[in-house]
């Protein structure tokens, strides 16, 4: 068969992945088209945007849409012109964890992939790589396979790819630039290594030919959901010796660094803290969940599961440790809840361990002053509002304050609870913090960023995720 070079290229959703990522590939491969297409209008726009005011905030991101934007790389919501002129195709939508119907609260909702997919199948009327970027559940290939050839017009071939996704958010942009790996999975026929093949180029511009793996379709799903099983597996196994720290004395800074020294385990990925959050790690686990019980494997099941327990556990016992702490109760008292994104360097909120806290301390009818340096306010109220559906939006409002810096969280406050490791709260003034609260001033770590020692010296009262009350 006759070699395939991929001169355009249409990705389907211009979310976290489809945005950055094809934004990379157009800047690394100026000789290939780029179209990002979207059904939204409002975050087509926000790519569009003249003063780059983009949809999602990423380090070196709105840089690289900058050196791209109207050269090779464009941002639409023309999904099926996107289609119809491209030789491959990402698919990039969203695969949340099913709300409702068969496998509610586990399985990958794969609704918003089908829909994508059947679009493709009613307007190319040419030969199309099909390649699957979202995360998606083991043999979702094969579904989309069904599909394009059911409806396939003018005697279009469809090859499908699958191409998960690494980045993590805060740091895409270094890692699409310098990914640990690429992985590509095919059919091992001819036309699927072929495709296989097509798609290795793009990334050969600029990723070492030893990074790119191509396996088959399968292994390449089920990869996905093992990596970021893995990578939670070590923060829910750091986290349950957190618990073991604070009741021995033990210190879970020096148990990680001991046991990450050995190169065997290593020492990335062992930060405790107050449980992950993030769009991904609890709906991949679940998903592989799923996954392990349609297969009728319950044991393997459970194992997983495990994970995500031992992470709700771990957000729950820091929101009772700071009620105890606070001699049994914070009805009425100021808690300052500085960071409001899952983790540093974005401004995603999606799953943010400190929602929960919120709510917890919301339930217990505390006032709480949150200052986040990067999510929207608007954000924050859909993300509460949503928490607590119970609760009518005045009430939440009533006890939730919105602030624009740490200081002013912090001021008046009984307790502060730091949730998100940003920098900035590395460079917290402390003596004017304290000079500003109520007393006993406390302050609690869930990202074991203070130092526990100078802020006791300052008179905090100070409680770190991982250690004893003694520090
Ligand atoms: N957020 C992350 O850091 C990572 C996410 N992933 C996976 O990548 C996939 C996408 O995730 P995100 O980018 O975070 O989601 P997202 O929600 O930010 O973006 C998805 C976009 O797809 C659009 N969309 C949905 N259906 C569409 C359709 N039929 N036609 C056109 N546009 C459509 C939505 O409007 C939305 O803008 C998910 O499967 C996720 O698990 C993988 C690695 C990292
Ligand atoms: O599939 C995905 O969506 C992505 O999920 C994660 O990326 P992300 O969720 O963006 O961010 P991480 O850096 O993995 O952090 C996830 C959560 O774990 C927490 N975390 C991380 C590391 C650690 O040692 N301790 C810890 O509590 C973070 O604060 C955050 O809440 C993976 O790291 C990516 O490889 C993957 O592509």
């Amino acid at each position: 068969m006759a070699p395939i070079k991929v001169t355009k290229i249409c990705c389907i959703g211009a979310g976290y992945v489809g945005g950055p990522t094809c934004a990379v590939i157009a800047l690394r491969c100026p000789h290939i088209t780029v179209t990002i297409v979207d059904l939204n209008q409002d975050r087509v726009d926000a790519w569009n945007s003249e003063d780059f005011k983009l949809p999602i905030y990423e380090p070196g991101l709105e840089d690289v849409v900058r050196q791209a934007r109207g050269r090779n790389l464009f941002f639409s919501t023309d999904v099926d012109k996107g289609i119809k002129e491209a030789d491959l195709i990402f698919v990039s939508v969203n695969t949340p964890t099913k709300k409702t119907g068969v496998g509610a609260g586990f399985g990958a909702d794969l609704h918003y992939v089908e829909l994508a997919t059947r679009r493709i199948a009613a307007v190319a009327d040419s030969s199309k790589i099909v390649v699957e970027k979202s995360t998606v559940p083991c043999r979702t290939a094969e579904s989309m396979r069904t599909i394009l050839e059911a409806n396939s017009k003018n005697h279009c071939r469809f090859d499908i790819l699958s191409n998960p996704e690494f980045l993590a958010e805060g740091t895409a942009i270094s890692d699409l630039f310098k990914p640990d790996r690429v992985l590509i999975g095919s059919l091992q026929t001819e036309e699927g290594l072929e495709a296989c093949r097509a798609l290795a180029d793009v990334y050969a511009n600029w990723v070492p030919q030893e990074r790119i793996l191509t396996v088959g379709l399968w292994s390449s799903e089920l990869s996905k959901l093992a990596a970021n099983a893995m990578l939670a597996q070590r923060i829910s196994s750091i986290n349950a010796l957190s618990a073991i720290c604070e009741a021995t004395g033990a210190n879970i800074d020096e148990v990680a660094h001991a046991v990450g020294c050995d190169s065997r385990v290593g020492p990335k990925f062992l930060k405790a803290s107050v449980g992950f959050g993030g769009s991904c790690f609890q709906k991949d686990i679940l998903n592989l969940v799923y996954l392990s019980e349609s297969l009728h494997l319950p044991e393997v099941a459970a194992y997983w599961r495990q994970v995500v327990e031992m992470n709700e556990y771990q957000k729950r016992r820091f929101s009772k440790r700071v009620v105890d702490t606070l001699f049994n109760t914070i009805t009425g008292k100021r808690i300052a809840v500085l960071g409001f994104a899952f983790k540093a360097d974005t401004g995603d909120t999606r799953e943010s361990a400190s929602i929960t806290l919120i709510r917890d301390f919301v339930a217990e009818r505390a006032n709480v002053h949150v200052y986040d340096p990067k999510v929207e306010e608007e954000q924050i109220w859909m993300d509460l509002t949503e928490a607590m559906p119970q609760l009518p939006a005045e009430t939440i409002k009533k006890q939730v304050t919105l602030c624009s810096s740490a200081l002013e969280a912090c001021k008046d406050a009984e307790a502060v609870v730091i949730a998100t490791e940003w920098k900035e709260f590395t460079l917290i003034d402390w003596e004017t913090v304290y000079a500003n609260m109520k007393k006993p001033a406390f302050v609690f770590d869930g990202r074991l960023l203070v130092d526990a020692k100078k802020l006791k010296e300052i008179g905090f009262k100070v409680t770190v995720i991982g250690r004893g009350n003694g520090l």
